[in-house]
């Protein structure tokens, strides 16, 4: 189980500190999926990174199975099993698609494992394998990329920043059962941020968060009428 308990994140604006992520206290289960939605500015991306070990918290408790893994830093927090996808991915020039992946999945892998996971992302792996992870990739193929090497290995807890963000419609579509697929394992907890009703709705619970604090949380049954009511616009998703 992840437990996280009165986390506080605060930034230094212009001489003023704001506290972005109050006090915000949440679990999630072995093999649960928790999706975070809000509208823009709420905290939400501030929160993951806190979580991953980007940020440090200024006050609370992040534990993990037990381990409580709030000083460590984000290699630390790598090797206790949390694994995440970022919003905007970083790019690792002179390194290959393959490469990266036997890296993600901390050993050395075969072709056929590749091609796996870079069709899983909707990626055609004769195109993919060999290119170098620099700026010739489109933002879409490195979200994707990023995403695949999630997907490489196990963790104990993957945390996802809006997955959607510049993926095409058929692409995402794939990334939606990709995203099933792990969680029909229940393996691994997953935390999903995102605007998108069709992830929202892949959820056990929902957590909205505004202010930097968390608004409601509840089951997918208690949440999605909340949401979305009779139509399919969500009320506080804040799509961009
Ligand atoms: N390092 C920082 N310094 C100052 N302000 C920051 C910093 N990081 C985030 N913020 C501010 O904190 C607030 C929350 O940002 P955050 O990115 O966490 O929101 P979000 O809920 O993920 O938004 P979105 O849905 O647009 O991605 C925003 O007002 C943002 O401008």
């Amino acid at each position: 189980m992840l437990e996280v308990k009165n986390l506080t994140f605060k930034v230094d604006e212009n001489g003023v500190e704001r506290s972005i992520v109050q006090d915000i206290s949440f679990t999630v289960e072995d093999g649960e999926m928790l999706v975070i939605t809000g509208p823009n500015g709420g905290g939400k991306s501030s929160l993951a990174k806190v979580l991953i070990g980007i940020e440090k918290a200024d006050a609370g408790q992040i534990v993990l199975d037990g381990e409580d893994i709030t000083e460590y830093d984000i290699d630390h927090r790598a090797n206790a099993g949390v694994g995440f996808a970022f919003q905007q991915p970083p790019r690792f020039k002179g390194m290959t698609v393959e490469r990266l992946l036997s890296l993600a999945a901390g050993k050395p892998l075969a072709e056929c494992d590749c091609c796996e996971l870079l069709s899983g992302v909707g990626l055609c792996a004769n195109e993919y394998l060999k290119r170098e992870i620099d700026g010739t990739l489109s933002g879409g193929e490195m979200k994707r990329l990023e995403i695949a090497t999630v997907l490489a290995k196990p963790h104990k807890l993957c945390v996802f920043d809006e997955p959607e963000a510049g993926i095409d419609l058929w692409s995402f579509s794939m990334l939606v059962d990709q995203f099933e697929k792990i969680h029909s394992k229940k393996d691994q907890k997953l935390i999903l941020i995102s605007h998108q009703e069709k992830i929202i709705k892949m959820a056990d619970r929902i957590m909205v968060i505004e202010d930097g604090k968390i608004r409601s949380i509840g089951s997918k049954e208690e949440m999605v009428p909340k949401l979305f009511g009779e139509s399919s616009d969500c009320k506080c998703a804040g799509r961009k």
